[in-house]
């Protein structure tokens, strides 16, 4: 490649994400261009609505172009921060069968049909990279794909997704309703463009997938990870972590699991009980931060900001740097590996300790009754606490039994509270919360 031609980037979206990488792109033009090479020219920006105020983004009006499918046919470089599956995946479909390398931020996009764009990328010997698309600004995915490409990485924990921290934090440490903290979310652009796919954790069920996918070398979508989102927890379960010196976090799990078939994989993300004292419970606002486990390397933790313009352009800009990198150097970051194929364990088959709120009643055997339910499932119980309350009612006496489990798996768990159910003394299952990090 001439040392002195730019390389041509186009950039689809102007949002939060997309705003932040052009300004970026512009200001530290010079640093850029001396670490890559040649100059990084922007040759146009695709936006969804012509004749909007863009003053902010410091760069030629007649640049932003609501002709993606065109802009895309004419870069060396496209940069995607629309988000979403469609467009973003034709628009992407076509900019490597153009010749351009692809940066994106779309994890949506990815944990959907990673593979057709990795296929994509390899037939036209073009890169995708796309760390922004989990935890924002912390170096992960390459240190996955790269770093710990000679281990053998067992698990991975951890929290992806900062508008649900955000709202988590909020409610534990203000009190704070769930509505108005979401609404802040928003309003900082932490939150997805709509903010159910955070709240209900498909934001990071695409994250967990897309993790698993790298740490494991196997493919894993979005569909294959259970997922529990945030909006079942109450104050009251909060309420009851902080009893137990606990916090109630989202956390994206990934792990290897020995079964009687063999090796296999474990992907979910629902909110979990962890102790105060460990260090995730200390992620506060929109921070992320993940926990990598490696056979060789041990534990290793990356922290960081998740979720925001600047933080994740930060991200997009360092994949930028990579693949132009390359284009000038005529070389390309790995591709997909995948040779692994391990298979997705069902979430019955997971594995984790249980903290389990009832109501009963409080007279003799009842304890004994509870304590025979946990049994008859082989499910172990490690602690017991019984509080004796009024009943509303009846002005009788009533008692909250909290029980906290070993581990055991999701199967036995859902059978005990299925028998305890049953139980005539057993009035309700208030609530159950797993218990990882203790
Ligand atoms: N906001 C954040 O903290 C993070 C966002 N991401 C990802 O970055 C991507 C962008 O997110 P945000 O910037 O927050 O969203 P945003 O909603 O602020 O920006 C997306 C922009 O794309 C535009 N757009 C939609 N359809 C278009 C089309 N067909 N052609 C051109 N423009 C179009 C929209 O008008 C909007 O301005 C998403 O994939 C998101 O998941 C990743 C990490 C963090
Ligand atoms: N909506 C996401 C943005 C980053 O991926 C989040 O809240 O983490
Ligand atoms: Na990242």
């Amino acid at each position: 490649m001439n040392d002195h031609k730019p390389l041509r980037v186009a950039l689809l979206g102007c949002g939060v994400v997309g705003s932040a990488v052009a300004r970026r792109l512009v200001e530290h033009a010079d640093d850029l261009t001396a670490r890559v090479g040649v100059p990084l020219e922007i040759v146009g920006i695709a936006v969804r609505r012509a004749g909007r105020d863009r003053s902010d983004v410091p760069v030629d009006p007649s640049l932003f172009t609501t002709e993606a499918a065109d802009l895309v046919t004419r870069a060396d470089i496209v940069v995607e921060t629309v988000g979403g599956i469609d467009p973003a995946r034709e628009l992407l479909l076509s900019a490597m069968a153009h010749g351009a390398s692809v940066v994106t931020a779309n994890k949506a996009l990815l944990a959907e049909d990673g593979p057709t764009l990795y296929a994509a990328a390899d037939a036209a010997g073009v890169d995708l990279y796309y760390e922004a698309a989990v935890a924002g600004a912390i170096p992960l995915l390459r240190p996955i794909r790269e770093s710990l490409a000679g281990d053998d990485v067992r698990k991975i924990l951890g929290i992806v997704n900062g508008t649900t921290n955000f709202v988590l934090d909020k409610m534990d440490s203000t009190g704070a309703g769930f509505a108005e903290t979401v609404a802040q979310a928003q309003a900082l652009g932490y939150a997805e463009a709509d903010p159910t796919a955070d709240v209900e954790g498909f934001d990071a069920a695409a994250k967990a997938a897309i993790l698993a996918s790298l740490a494991f070398h196997t493919r894993v979508a979005g569909r294959d990870v259970h997922r529990e989102g945030i909006t079942e927890v109450t104050a009251s379960d909060i309420a009851a972590a902080k009893e137990m010196d606990c916090v109630v976090k989202l956390l994206a799990i990934a792990e290897k699991a020995s079964t009687d078939d063999g090796e296999g994989i474990s992907v979910r993300v629902h909110p979990v009980m962890i102790p105060r004292s460990h260090p995730l419970a200390s992620v506060r606002d929109a921070f992320n931060a993940v926990f990598v486990e490696a056979s060789a390397a041990g534990q290793l933790m990356f922290y960081g900001r998740g979720a925001g313009g600047d933080p994740t352009a930060s991200a997009v800009l360092g994949d930028l740097v990579a693949v132009a990198r390359h284009k000038v150097n005529g070389s390309r970051g790995p591709g997909e590996s995948a040779y692994a194929d391990l298979p997705v364990l069902d979430f019955g088959q997971s594995w984790t300790r249980y903290h389990i709120s009832l109501d009963v009643e409080d007279r003799p055997g009842v304890l004994a009754q509870v304590a025979t339910a946990f049994a008859s499932h082989d499910v172990s119980i490690e602690t017991v606490r019984q509080r004796v309350v009024t009943d509303p009612d009846s002005g009788g006496p009533r008692a909250e039994l909290v029980v906290v489990t070993h581990r055991a798996t999701e199967a036995a768990l859902n059978a005990t509270v299925e028998t305890l159910s049953e139980l005539d003394s057993v009035a309700d299952v208030v609530s159950v919360m797993r218990v990882e990090g203790a």
